[in-house]
Formats: structure tokens, sequence, C-alpha cells
């Protein structure tokens, strides 16, 4: 899969601020080839931007969206509501709650809108989560997932430790 393919992957998250975190989406999805777009969106600082994006994803071709967001984590939710695609949510730590406050926000969806959340922090596994929903339909993904876990435990096999 080349840069030039259109995105699989919408990676969003509530402020630039979240980038230190969501950047672990990102690089993954780059590790596994998947192409995938990155945008700034906020629930309650662009309403209309998020109402604008989530709407549009599906019929621009995106199949999975990530949203991170920390705090009164609204963003994942509300993209949710305002789509058929599977949501994956990143509670993002704060400073403050260290980060419980971003999962309780995001995990506890009601009832119709669900929301699939990793753990406080866990950007990586968002994307191979998200990898993992487009293997369903992407065999040439599904075998890179494959190879990332093969290698992981061909690591842990070969670790030695001098104890
Ligand atoms: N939780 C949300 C939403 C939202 O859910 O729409 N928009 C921004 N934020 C969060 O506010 C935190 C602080 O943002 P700033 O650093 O910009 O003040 C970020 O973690 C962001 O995700």
């Amino acid at each position: 899969m080349g840069a030039s393919m259109e995105p699989l992957v919408g990676v969003i998250m509530g402020s630039k601020s979240d980038w230190e975190v969501m950047r672990g989406s990102s690089e993954v999805l780059k590790l596994l080839g998947i192409p995938h777009e990155v945008r700034v969106i906020s629930a309650h600082r662009t309403p209309d931007l998020m109402f604008e994006y989530a709407r549009s994803a599906a019929s621009r071709g995106i199949e999975v969206i990530i949203a991170g967001a920390g705090g009164a984590a609204h963003l994942p939710g509300m993209t949710a509501s305002l789509t058929p695609l599977p949501v994956i949510g990143v509670p993002v730590p704060t400073k403050d709650l260290g980060g419980l406050d971003s999962l309780l926000s995001i995990v506890q969806m009601p009832y119709g809108i669900p929301v699939a959340t990793v753990a406080v922090g866990g950007a990586r596994n968002a994307a191979l989560l998200a990898a993992r929903i487009l293997g369903i339909r992407h065999p040439e993904i599904r075998e890179r997932i494959v190879a990332l876990m093969n290698s992981m435990r061909d690591e842990v096999l070969g670790a030695s430790i001098d104890g």
C-alpha cells in the first residue's frame, strides 16, 4: 500500500496536545502500511467540524475511526453517535486524574452507541485493533498482523536473562 492510497483509518484527537500519545497510533499504522489521516477535532471546541467529519467519514472510504481525548472525553462517543463505522476510543492520560477521567468518559457508553475502549494511553493497541478489524476484508493487512505477532513471539522466545 503506497502513500497515495486513500485513507482507511481516521485518527482524530481532541487537541494538538494529545499528539504526544496519539502519534503511537500513527506509528503502528505506518508500520503496518495502513493508509490513514490524522486530524485535530474537538466535540467541545469544534462541534460542527466533528459533525461533518463523522457524517462524511464512511462515504469517503474510511473504515475505522480511532478517537483520542483526555478529561471530559466526549469526542469518541459523540463521533460514534454520528457514524456506523467502528470507533476505537483512546483515553489520553491527564495531569490531575491520571487518565481515569478520560477512561470513564469513554468506556461507559449507553446501549446502542458502542466505543471500543483501549487502555489509558493505549494508542498503539488502538491501531492494532483497527488493523484487526480491517484484516477481515483486507488479507494483506491480516498477513502483516500475523508477521508482527510472530516477530513479537520470537523476541520473547529468544530472550535470555542472566539471573
Ligand atoms: N476531551 C476533549 C475534547 C472532546 O472530547 O471533544 N476536546 C478536547 N478535549 C481534551 O482536552 C484536553 C486538554 O486540551 P488542551 O491541551 O488543548 O487544553 C485534551 O486531552 C483534549 O483531548
